[in-house]
C-alpha cells in the first residue's frame, strides 16, 4: 500500500492536474462529491445523475426498447386472428397470408427496434462509464493520500473496474430492457381490459404472485450482495498485493505461505456465491413455474365462463391463448432485477469514493516559493503523532538537507510541503500564504517531488516524460539532455517512443530515477523536494543521477531528506529530525557542534567509509578509492565537501562530480538510508 501511495504521490506530482477539464468539478470544497447534505439520492438516481448529457442516447435507447417491446404482441395477435377466424369459419387464404404477413412485420421491427435499442444504450452506457471513471480519478486526485491508504489498491481497483463496469448493466440493459420486456403486456393487458376487465384481471393473478417471489429473491440477494462484493474486493486487495510483491515472495521463499491467503480469499468469494445460488436457486424456479402458469387459470376459468354464456368463444380463445401467455414476455424481468442489485451495491461504493474529502481550489500560488512551518504537528491515524511542534523555514532558492534516523518523520514533513497530507497541528505556507489556502492543482504545479522510488507508466518514454503535460518532443528531448537520459533513449531503437513495458530488465533503477529527474526538469516547479535515493544506482549510474539533480535544482528551493550525508554538505543548512521533532537546524558545522545524533551519524559514516577503502585497497591495490571523501572533520580521510555535489549548479565546464565507487557503496551502507528496508 505505501509503494501505491508512494507511486500515486509522484503521478499526481508530476501530472498537475491530470483531467484539466473536469477542474471545475473537483474544486469542490472538500465535501466529496459534492451532494446536498441532506437526503441523499438512490443508487439509480445517482447512476442516471452520472449519466449527465449521455441521456438523451439512454432515451432514444428507451424508446426503441419501448417499441420493440409492443412488437412482440403483434405475434400474439396475428395468430389470435387466425384462431378466431378458424372458429368463426371464416379464415381464407388471405387471413392466413395477411396475418402471417403482419407476424414477421411485427418480428422484424421487433428485432430492428431492439438492435438499435441496444446500440443506443451501450452507447450512452459506455460514455458515461468513462464518465464515472474520469471523475472518480480525478476525485481521488485531490485526496489526501491518507484516505487512499485506509482504502487499499485492491478495493479502490473493484470499485474502479467492477462496481463501474456494473453500471453498464444498469444502463445498457436493465433500463432499456425493462421497458421492452413491459411495454408490450401493458398494451395486451390494456387491450384484454378492452375486451373483459375481470378476465383480465385474472390474468395477472400469476404475475401478482410472481411478484412475491422476486421481492424474496431480491431482499435475500441484496443482503449477501453486499458480502459477495466485499469479499471479491478482499480478492483482488491479496492478488494486487500478491502479484506487486512476488519479488519479495520469491526471494524470501514465501509461495505457499502467501498462497494460502489467496486461497482463503478465492475461497470465501466462491463460498458466498454458493450461498447465493443455494438462497436463490428454489425461489428462481418458483418465479418461473409461476410466471408461466398463466394457462392453468386461464383456460379453466375462461372456459367456465364461456360455458355458462358469460363471454363469447372468440373471448374465450383471446384469454386462453393471449391471456395465458402474453405475461411470459416479463419472466426476464428477474434477471433485471439480479442485476440491479448488483448495480445498486456497486453504485454506492462509487458515490463512496466520491463521497471521500477532497481538495479544492484557492488562491494562485505566491509569487514566492519559500517555505515555513510553524508549530506544526501531524498523525497518520489521529492517535500517534508523527510530528510536533515543528518550526522550520526554508528561504526562497535555498537547499535544505533533511536528515535524522529512520521512522523520524523526515518525508512525512516533506510531504506537508506538497500537501499529500495536511498538517493536524500548525501551519505550512508557502510565500507566506497558508497551502490549505492554495489552490490545490496550482500548488501541485508548483511544487516538483521526486520519489526514491520511481514510477513509470507501461505507455512510451514520451508520455512517461511529458506526463500529460503538453510538451513538444524538442522539449522533451531537452529535459532528457538536462536529465542524462537522452543518449540512452535515442540509442534505443524507436527512441522516444519506446514503450516502457517493452523494455523489460533493460532500463536500470538508475536510467528510471533518471527519466522521473526529466519529468521533474519538464515541470519546472520552483519549488523541489527529493527524497533522496542512492539505492536504485550503481556508482555509474549514480554520477548520473547527481549531474541530473544537479540540473533539476539549479536555482529552485530545495528541500532533500537526505540519505547520503554527503549530500548534506551540498545544502546551505541542515535541519534534524529525530522522533518526529526538529532537533537542530543550522549550517553543517554548527549542528555538528550541537546534536549527538548528526555528529555520531558522520562518526559512522567516517568509519564506514575507512572499512570501504581499506576493504577497495586491499582487495585490488590497481583501483584505489581516488578521491573518496571520508572524515566529517576532514583530518585524516578525504573530506566529504569534495564529494559529489548533486545540488549545485551544473558547471559545464568541469566534471563536478567525481564520487569514486568506494565512496558509493559506502554511502549504501550509511546509518541513515532506513526507508529501503522500511519498504523491502
Ligand atoms: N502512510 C502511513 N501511514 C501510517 N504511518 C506511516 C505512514 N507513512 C509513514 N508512517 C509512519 O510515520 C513515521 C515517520 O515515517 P517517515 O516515512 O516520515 O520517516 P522517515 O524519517 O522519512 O524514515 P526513513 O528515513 O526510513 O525514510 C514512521 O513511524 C512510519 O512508520
Amino acid at each position: 500500500m505505501l509503494a501505491f501511495a508512494k507511486e500515486h504521490r509522484e503521478r499526481r506530482l508530476l501530472l498537475g492536474s491530470p483531467i484539466e477539464s473536469k477542474k471545475s468539478a473537483s474544486s469542490a470544497p472538500p465535501s466529496g462529491s459534492g451532494a446536498p447534505a441532506g437526503k441523499r439520492p438512490g443508487p439509480f438516481s445517482l447512476v442516471l445523475s452520472w449519466a449527465g448529457a449521455n441521456k438523451r442516447y439512454l432515451f432514444a435507447s428507451v424508446a426503441c426498447a419501448s417499441i420493440a417491446g409492443l412488437m412482440t404482441m403483434v405475434g400474439y395477435l396475428g395468430v389470435f386472428n387466425i384462431m378466431r377466424a378458424a372458429y368463426e369459419g371464416t379464415c381464407t387464404s388471405s387471413t392466413l397470408r395477411d396475418n402471417a404477413l403482419l407476424t414477421a412485420v411485427g418480428c422484424v421491427l421487433q428485432y430492428a427496434c431492439f438492435a438499435a435499442s441496444s446500440v443506443l444504450s451501450h452507447k450512452g452506457a459506455y460514455k458515461t462509464l468513462f464518465d464515472v471513471r474520469c471523475r472518480v480519478m480525478d476525485h481521488l486526485a485531490h485526496a489526501p493520500l491518507g484516505a487512499l491508504d485506509e482504502r487499499g489498491v485492491g478495493r479502490i481497483k473493484t470499485v474502479l473496474v467492477e462496481d463501474v463496469e456494473r453500471l453498464e448493466l444498469f444502463l445498457a440493459h436493465s433500463i432499456p430492457e425493462a421497458f421492452m420486456y413491459l411495454t408490450g403486456p401493458v398494451a395486451a393487458f390494456a387491450f384484454l381490459c378492452s375486451v373483459n376487465a375481470p378476465l383480465a384481471l385474472a390474468t395477472l393473478v400469476p404475475f401478482a404472485c410472481a411478484l412475491v417471489i422476486l421481492g424474496v429473491i431480491f431482499s435475500r440477494m441484496s443482503k449477501v450482495m453486499e458480502r459477495a462484493t466485499a469479499a471479491l474486493a478482499r480478492m483482488n486487495a491479496v492478488m494486487v498485493e500478491y502479484v506487486g510483491g512476488m519479488r519479495t515472495v520469491k526471494a524470501l521463499d514465501m509461495g505457499t505461505a502467501s498462497f494460502a491467503r489467496f486461497r482463503r480469499a478465492i475461497d470465501e468469494e466462491h463460498g458466498l456465491w454458493c450461498e447465493i445460488a443455494r438462497k436463490t436457486g428454489p425461489g428462481y424456479a418458483a418465479y418461473l413455474v409461476v410466471i408461466e402458469c398463466g394457462l392453468l387459470i386461464m383456460v379453466p376459468l375462461g372456459g367456465w365462463m364461456f360455458a355458462t354464456g358469460a363471454v363469447a368463444g372468440s373471448t374465450y380463445l383471446l384469454f386462453a391463448f393471449v391471456g395465458s401467455l402474453y405475461l411470459t414476455e416479463i419472466r426476464l424481468l428477474q434477471e433485471i432485477g439480479t442485476k440491479l442489485a448488483q448495480v445498486g451495491s456497486g453504485a454506492r461504493r462509487v458515490q463512496e469514493l466520491l463521497d471521500v474529502p477532497a481538495f479544492g481550489g484557492g488562491r494562485p500560488f505566491p509569487d514566492r516559493a519559500d517555505i515555513e512551518l510553524s508549530g506544526v504537528g501531524f498523525s497518520y491515524d489521529g492517535s500517534v503523532e508523527v510530528l510536533s511542534g515543528i518550526d522550520l523555514s526554508v528561504r526562497e532558492g535555498e537547499r535544505l538537507a533533511v536528515v535524522g534516523p529512520s521512522g523520524a518523520g523526515k518525508s512525512t514533513m516533506v510531504e506537508l510541503v506538497s500537501r499529500f497530507y495536511d498538517a493536524t497541528a500548525g501551519t505550512v505556507r508557502i510565500g507566506g500564504v497558508d497551502v490549505r489556502d492554495i489552490d490545490y492543482d496550482d500548488l501541485l504545479r508548483n511544487v516538483a517531488v521526486v520519489f526514491q522510488k520511481t514510477f513509470l507508466t507501461s505507455g512510451s518514454i514520451l508520455e512517461n516524460i511529458r506526463m500529460g503535460s503538453d510538451a513538444s518532443l524538442e522539449e522533451v528531448r531537452e529535459a532528457a539532455r538536462l536529465a542524462r537520459i537522452d543518449d540512452f533513449v535515442m540509442d534505443l531503437p524507436q527512441g522516444y517512443d519506446t514503450e516502457m513495458g517493452s523494455l523489460g530488465n533493460r532500463v536500470s533503477g538508475g536510467q528510471r530515477q533518471r527519466i522521473a529527474i526529466a519529468r521533474a526538469i519538464l515541470k519546472d516547479a520552483p519549488i523541489l523536494i527529493l527524497d533522496e535515493a542512492t539505492s536504485a544506482a550503481d556508482p555509474e549510474n549514480q554520477l548520473e543521477i547527481d549531474a541530473a539533480i544537479a540540473n533539476l535544482s539549479a536555482g529552485k528551493t530545495v528541500i532533500v531528506v537526505a540519505h547520503r550525508l554527503g549530500v548534506v554538505r551540498t545544502c546551505d543548512r541542515v535541519a534534524v529530525v529525530e522522533a518526529g521533532r526538529l532537533s537542530c537546524v543550522g549550517e553543517h558545522e554548527e549542528v555538528l557542534r550541537r546534536c549527538p545524533y548528526y555528529a555520531r551519524a558522520w562518526a559512522d559514516y567516517d568509519r564506514a567509509r575507512s572499512l570501504e577503502i581499506g576493504f577497495g585497497a586491499s582487495a585490488s591495490a590497481s583501483a584505489p578509492a581516488a578521491g573518496a571523501p571520508v572524515s566529517a572533520s576532514g583530518a585524516s580521510a578525504p573530506d566529504p565537501v569534495s564529494a559529489p555535489d548533486p545540488l549545485a549548479p551544473p558547471d559545464p565546464s568541469a566534471p563536478s562530480f567525481v564520487a569514486p565507487a568506494a565512496g558509493a557503496r559506502a554511502a549504501s551502507a550509511e546509518p541513515l538510508a532506513g526507508k529501503e528496508a522500511r519498504h523491502a
